[in-house]
């Protein structure tokens, strides 16, 4: 039996590329693919996640988080892809009854493509249909309180900052903000890759998310073998996002 492949972040990009304009997949399914993928992942790999499902005045029950409840999911997403795959996680968890936040660290104005079409649903469920709260932290000068405060008593914090695009060590506010996640109590979730590890060589920037568990799209990645590169990945699942083996054995000769 072979080994499943591992891909460079060049290959995972043509994933990608190739899924999009030669096989006709929408970003947009791959995306949804990979945040759902994701969700399951998650709620397998962590049983006590519970909803927290709350009866309004008609005694219906909805996944509003109550001002005094905190989430059990933080999500912090940056301005690309990689956040947009946290977006799609935030409403799959938010579905499942999964009191969930999205923390966003760069301007929502700066959002394109796939990643903003996830983040406009995203706002209209959490402003139409109880959906997840979405606090934009971008602005602000006081960093870690105002991680701080919108944390609480968080069981998963989620790294949707940097994925495949990451070029060099993350840059501010990112750098502030893995420090702050990796100071926390709550356990670690990193999407694709935790931010900071080089994906090909293995090597972790200073700062680097120290994931508990790495949900990385469509393979692995070589830099995921390396030994300096395992604390920093936790248990690694590869989530599918959707694409036919064929593909991913083309790319891989
Ligand atoms: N591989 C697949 O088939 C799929 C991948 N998906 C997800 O998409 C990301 C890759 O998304 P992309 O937009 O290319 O890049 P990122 O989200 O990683 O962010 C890039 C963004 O951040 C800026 N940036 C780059 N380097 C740094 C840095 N060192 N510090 C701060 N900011 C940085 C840069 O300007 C870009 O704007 C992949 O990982 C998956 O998560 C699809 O969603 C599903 C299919
Ligand atoms: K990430």
């Amino acid at each position: 039996m072979n080994e499943p492949p591992a891909f460079t972040r060049e290959q995972s990009r043509r994933v990608d590329e190739i899924a999009i304009n030669e096989y006709g997949f929408s970003g947009l399914v791959l995306m949804e693919n990979a945040g759902r993928g994701a969700c399951e992942t998650l709620l397998e790999f962590d049983a006590s996640l519970r909803k927290t499902l709350l009866t309004d005045m008609t005694g219906s029950e909805t996944s509003r988080l109550a001002p005094e409840l905190d989430a059990q999911v933080v999500i912090l997403c940056g301005k690309g892809n990689n956040a947009g795959d946290g977006f799609v996680l935030a409403r799959h968890l938010s579905i499942r009854g999964i009191a969930t936040k999205v923390l966003l660290l760069a301007p929502p104005h700066e959002l394109r493509g796939d990643a903003l079409t996830n983040y406009a649903i995203l706002k209209h469920s959490s402003l139409k249909h109880a959906g997840p709260a979405v606090i934009d932290l971008s602005q602000g000068d006081d960093f870690a309180k105002a991680l701080d405060q919108h944390t609480g008593s968080a069981k998963w914090l989620v790294d949707a900052l940097l994925g495949t695009g990451a070029t060099g060590a993350p840059r501010a506010p990112y750098d502030k903000a893995i420090r702050w996640m990796n100071a926390q109590e709550a356990k670690r979730l990193a999407l694709d890759l935790p931010t900071g590890l080089d994906c090909d060589s293995g090597i972790p920037a200073d700062p680097t998310v120290r994931a508990d568990l790495t949900c990385t799209f469509a393979t692995s990645k070589v830099g995921f073998q390396k030994r300096q590169a395992t604390e920093f990945l936790g248990e690694v699942c590869v989530v599918s996002i959707g694409v036919p083996q064929g593909l991913i054995e083309a790319i891989s000769t």
